[in-house]
């Protein structure tokens, strides 16, 4: 992609402009407005991420500019208390936006599903194929499962509910299903339950008039308003308050919607994805949720399985991640491969974002991984027969103890030369043969094991 980046905060657009180079796009990152309008003269862009709060010209000015040329799709940046102006930003045209401080994995996906967007408005016939290998990147048999269940749902208008443990790609599917239906040109609007305070919720989604609550100085319309003719996705649905449900099982079975404050009925036509990390039946059952609403929504459902039972695709997702010219050592991959993911592909997103931070020659090795994943790496090094669960299993308590025989030996070895050296880490790491952030990483390495209690046996 051709990235345009605005935001005048500069270690963002270095954090930015390094991650986006390394998965190999082409970035210009700018502090103003007035030298985007420069650079959008000059360059063509597929995507323009803006912050919304820059001095000068703000965000939504600068949207404005560029939106009357409609040459590039654009991401909004905004911070927790300026949600509102984002939602103008969507209703002026914006693609999406994103809540700072933000992964920049998620980011990156947001902007391919931006350029792709960008694609299939110049180019009349998009293949559909195309467009599912660009955003869910999975080939395990339970991923092709969810995959041929979005095919066969996408193309109806009813409800779909996703369920799935946080970060399993509960997002990525809903924008799957909307992409592969109908209503694939209509605006894709989405809101989150768990992120907003209950008034904030009823207000986002149904929109309010002026004077209704402290606070509302200026009429607003609500998401269902703005997504209407297109999809509403419900993020964390779970989360809802049961005085809302009513409202929201409303509008799901006509469509009819008030404003907070309102006297006019409204009519919309939004198709709705929900999703939750919750067991929205036990919920149910709990009296946490309404029964009626869950059946309106439960119509059509897709479970999201967690990483650790999608075999494969943790090597698929990581090269999708990182693009050449960055590799992985064996032994890092095979720690990567051993975790067990509770935080799902959002984890591993983000310790591999971490992992190119830390890592020298464009090369991951487990020592720039997290200590519990990369510990699990040096204990499947001393299994040589294989590099599968079942291999690990069969590592009985001896080897276990050899294995930390041989971390001990190289704590020994760096300790040692560091003393030698009258603790001076530049020459050590020099004499050791290793870059001196590795050396750094070593030692706290060697601390975090120290705090970690030992097991008996
Ligand atoms: N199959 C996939 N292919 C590519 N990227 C993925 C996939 N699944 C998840 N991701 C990436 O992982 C991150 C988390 O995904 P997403 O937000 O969709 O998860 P979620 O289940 O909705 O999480 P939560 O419940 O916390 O909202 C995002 O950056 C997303 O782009």
């Amino acid at each position: 992609m051709n990235i345009l980046l605005v935001d005048d905060e500069a270690a963002f657009r270095d954090a930015f402009v390094r991650w986006m180079q390394f998965k190999g796009h082409r970035v210009i990152a700018v502090a103003s407005g007035g030298e985007a309008l420069a650079e959008a003269d000059r360059n063509e862009f597929d995507v323009a991420v803006f912050d919304l709060n820059m001095p000068g010209m703000s965000g939504l000015e600068l949207l404005q500019r560029v939106q009357a040329s409609g040459k590039m799709e654009v991401i909004i940046l905004t911070g927790e208390g300026t949600i509102e102006s984002a939602v103008s930003a969507i209703q002026m045209g914006a693609f999406g936006y994103l809540t700072k401080p933000c992964v920049m994995g998620e980011l990156e996906q947001r902007c391919l599903e931006a350029s792709k967007q960008r694609r299939a408005r110049s180019d009349q016939k998009p293949t559909r194929s195309r467009r599912a290998r660009l955003s869910l990147i999975g080939e395990s048999p339970a991923m092709r499962d969810v995959v041929r269940l979005i095919h066969r749902i996408a193309p109806t208008d009813k409800p779909v509910l996703i369920q799935g443990a946080s970060g399993t790609g509960k997002e990525v599917v809903a924008r799957a299903v909307q992409q592969h239906s109908k209503l694939c040109d209509q605006p894709f609007v989405t809101i989150n339950c768990a992120a907003l305070p209950e008034l904030l919720v009823e207000s986002e989604l149904f929109g309010h008039q002026k004077g209704s609550f402290t606070g509302a100085t200026t009429e607003k319309p609500g998401l269902f308003e703005i997504a209407d003719g297109g999809t509403l996705f419900i993020d964390e649905i779970g989360e809802l308050p049961l005085a809302l449900q009513p409202k929201l099982l409303r509008v799901l079975e006509d469509g009819s919607m008030r404003r907070i404050g309102g006297h006019t009925e409204r009519t919309v036509r939004v198709r709705i994805i929900v999703a939750t990390n919750r067991d929205l039946a036990a919920e149910v059952q709990a009296g946490n949720f309404r029964e009626d609403l869950y059946y309106r929504i439960n119509v059509l459902s897709v479970h999201m399985p967690p990483l650790c039972e999608r075999s494969g695709d943790i090597d698929r997702l990581v090269d999708h991640f990182l693009t050449l010219p960055w590799q992985v050592e064996p032994a890092a991959r095979e720690a990567l491969n051993r975790f067990d993911w509770p935080g799902n592909v959002r984890q591993l997103s983000n310790v591999l974002q971490r992992a190119t931070v830390l890592a020298d020659d464009h090369t991951i090795t487990l020592d720039d991984l997290p200590v519990e994943i990369a510990r699990g790496g040096v204990e499947v090094r001393r299994v040589d027969a294989g590099n599968s669960r079942a291999a690990f299993a069969r590592c009985d308590r001896d080897q276990d103890r050899d294995t930390i025989a041989l971390d001990e030996i190289s704590k020994a070895h760096v300790l040692e030369v560091l003393a030698n050296e009258n603790g001076n880490k530049a020459s050590a790491a020099r004499k050791l043969g290793i870059h001196r952030r590795k050396l750094y990483r070593l030692l706290e390495r060697y601390q975090s094991n120290e705090s970690t209690p030992q097991m008996t046996s």
